[in-house]
Formats: structure tokens, C-alpha cells, sequence
């Protein structure tokens, strides 16, 4: 179990992250989310002690990362800043971790072939592709056997098989009865991953709740209706349990009524519709809501540069609108 209670870290003004508590239990995948910059790395790092907290402390398994006496066999970490020794093998490289931490030199060639690296073991570490990279720092963070585990966009890199074949890892491992948790800014990825999730935005916890109960919120219906006389219909709609967000003049996103019920009370009181439409938002348009307030950089949107005089609105190759999200895009 991972205790986070109270941690802020500051750089200087910058306040990385803020009053931050939460706890990762054993035996399920917990999923730390949050859009760039919003401080998962900085709080992975004071999980396994390479940065100080300005506040706040951090317990795994009741005890501080620095006091144990074996930290690689308590806790397994993969973080963004990976140290290899390029020159080295892969298997010469864990082989010094190994000897290093008094693991026994067998669990280097268990851990090559679980994570697929058998082929290429005696290989330079420095040629590996950034897939075969992630692989060996997971090989690393699995050498001492450890019942926590701590990984930062282990995903990063990897191709569609990859990315199965961690998912399928770090599910058997919290089976295992382990402590996992692992950082990544993709919701959808996590959803199928994950049993749990911490989420932050601007270093403050966001949402702490099942994976469950986020796709059961993420998947509330939402109609979409356009009306040359919407605000009318609006004023008829809305109740206590209605949301109704206009979007332009003639045109309503309407949450908690059915389409068909919409259509009656348009029907009956005599309001023609142009368009009636039931949608589902994606889990990463649900994310994206959740933490639109917290991302540090919105991306700007094709539809806000400049025209020049004549132009119609941007457009793709394959004729569809342009627009870039905020959520993820550094300027
Ligand atoms: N050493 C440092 N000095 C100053 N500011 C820092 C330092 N490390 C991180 N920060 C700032 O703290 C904030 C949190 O950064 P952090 O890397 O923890 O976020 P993150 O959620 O891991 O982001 P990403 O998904 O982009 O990796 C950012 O605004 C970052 O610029």
C-alpha cells in the first residue's frame, strides 16, 4: 500500500504539486492521470525518494522509501528519466543491478524473458528502439521481485502489441497481490487497464474513484438538438434533473432526457426540429471535461487563426473541420 498524504513540492514560485493525499491499494492497477505538466512525475519521484516533498510525506507498506534496507526489493520503479548504461548489454546492465542489490543473478535471465527481451539480451542497451528501452527498465523495476511497483508512461513507445502485453502484465501482477501504480495522460488506455484511478490537474487531486464509476459518469447520454426555436424548447426542457447547454442560436446539448421524450415536447408544443440526435461522449472527451479547468497549456484551435480573405474554415485533407484539443498540447 501507498500512502500519499499532505505532499506539495515547490520549485522556487512553481508549485508543482499541492497539498496532494491519496492512497494505492494492493492487488488492483491504480491509474495516476493527469494532462502534462500537472505533476506526476514530480510525484512518482517523491514516492520512491529521488526528490524531497517541500511538504507532506509518503509511506509504502508503513515505512519511507529511504528506510529500507532493500528498496529494489520492495519497490520496483520505472520513471521517465531511465538511466542506462548505453554501452552495456541489457543483460550486463541488470546483471550489475543485480549484483549491486544482492538479488540472486538467475532472476536477470526471469526477468529478460518476461519482458520479451531474450532475443537481444547481449545486445548494445544504447541501439534498443524506445519500445525495447521501456521493456528493460521494466525488467529493471521487476528484478527484486518487489510488492509495489511504480511505473511513469510505461506505455510510452510501444506499439499495439506492447501496449497489450504491459496491460496484461501489470493485471497480473496486481494479481498477484502487488501494489501497481502507473502514470499515463491517456484515459481510454487506463480505462482498460486500470481498477482505480487517481486524477490531478495543476498538482491538486482532481478525482479519486473507480474506473467503473468514471465510465458510468463518462457515458451519461447527451442530445444533441438543433431548433430554429431552441431557446423556446430550452424553457420547456429544463427541469431539476435537465441540463441544457446552448451552443449558438439554434442549437441545444441536452443531458438526463431521452431523445424521444425531447421530441414530444417539441411535438406538442408545435416546434419543428432540424436535428435530434442521441451521442455518447468518449471517455477522453469525459477526461478532457473533467480536467479542462486544471491543463496548464491549451492548444490554440485551427478555427482561431487568422483567414485570409476568402478562405473557407480550415480543412483536412480528407475535407473534415480542424481542431486541436487543449489537453496535452505544451505552447
Ligand atoms: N526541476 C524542476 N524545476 C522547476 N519546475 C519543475 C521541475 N520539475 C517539474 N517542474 C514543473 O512542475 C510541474 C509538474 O511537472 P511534472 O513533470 O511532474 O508533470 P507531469 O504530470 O509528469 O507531466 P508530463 O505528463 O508532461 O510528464 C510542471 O509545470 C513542470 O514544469
Amino acid at each position: 500500500m501507498i500512502e500519499v498524504q499532505g505532499l506539495t513540492k515547490r520549485y522556487g514560485e512553481k508549485v508543482a504539486v499541492s497539498e496532494l493525499s491519496f492512497t494505492v491499494r494492493p492487488g488492483i492497477v491504480t491509474g495516476f492521470l493527469g494532462p502534462n505538466g500537472s505533476g506526476k512525475s514530480t510525484t512518482m519521484r517523491m514516492i520512491v525518494g529521488l526528490d524531497q516533498p517541500s511538504e507532506g510525506s509518503v509511506l509504502i507498506n508503513g515505512q519511507r522509501y529511504r528506510d529500507f534496507r532493500a528498496p529494489l526489493c520492495e519497490v520496483g520503479a520505472l520513471l521517465e528519466a531511465r538511466s542506462v548504461h548505453t554501452g552495456r548489454s541489457a543483460y550486463n546492465h541488470l546483471l550489475a543491478l543485480a549484483q549491486t542489490h544482492a538479488i540472486p543473478r538467475r532472476r536477470v535471465a526471469d526477468v529478460i524473458e518476461l519482458v520479451g527481451l531474450g532475443g537481444v539480451a547481449r545486445k548494445r542497451a544504447g541501439g534498443f528502439s524506445l519500445g525495447m528501452g521501456q521493456r528493460l527498465g521494466i525488467a529493471a523495476a521487476l528484478l527484486g521481485d518487489p510488492g509495489t511497483l511504480i511505473l511513469d508512461e510505461p506505455v510510452n513507445g510501444l506499439d499495439p502489441e506492447g501496449i497489450r502485453w504491459i496491460r496484461t502484465l501489470l493485471q497480473d501482477l496486481a494479481a498477484q497481490g502487488r501494489t501497481v501504480l502507473v502514470s499515463s495522460h491517456l484515459m481510454s488506455e487506463m480505462a482498460l487497464t486500470a481498477e482505480h484511478l487517481v486524477v490531478i490537474g495543476q498538482g491538486r487531486l482532481i478525482a479519486d474513484m473507480s474506473v467503473a464509476d468514471f465510465v458510468a459518469g463518462a457515458s451519461e447520454n447527451v442530445v444533441h438538438v438543433r431548433s430554429p426555436r431552441a431557446p423556446e424548447l430550452r424553457d420547456l426542457l429544463l427541469s431539476a434533473d435537465v441540463t441544457i447547454r446552448a451552443d449558438g442560436a439554434d442549437v441545444l446539448e441536452v443531458s438526463g432526457l431521452p431523445s424521444d421524450r425531447i421530441g414530444e415536447v417539441a411535438a406538442a408544443a408545435g416546434i419543428a426540429l432540424s436535428e435530434l440526435t442521441p451521442r455518447q461522449a468518449s471517455l477522453e472527451e469525459a477526461f478532457m471535461a473533467l480536467t479542462h479547468d486544471a491543463v496548464e497549456y491549451h492548444g490554440g484551435s485551427a478555427a482561431a487563426l487568422p483567414h485570409q480573405p476568402g478562405d473557407g474554415p480550415a480543412q483536412a485533407a480528407g475535407g473534415a473541420r480542424v481542431e486541436t484539443h487543449g489537453a496535452g498540447a505544451r505552447s
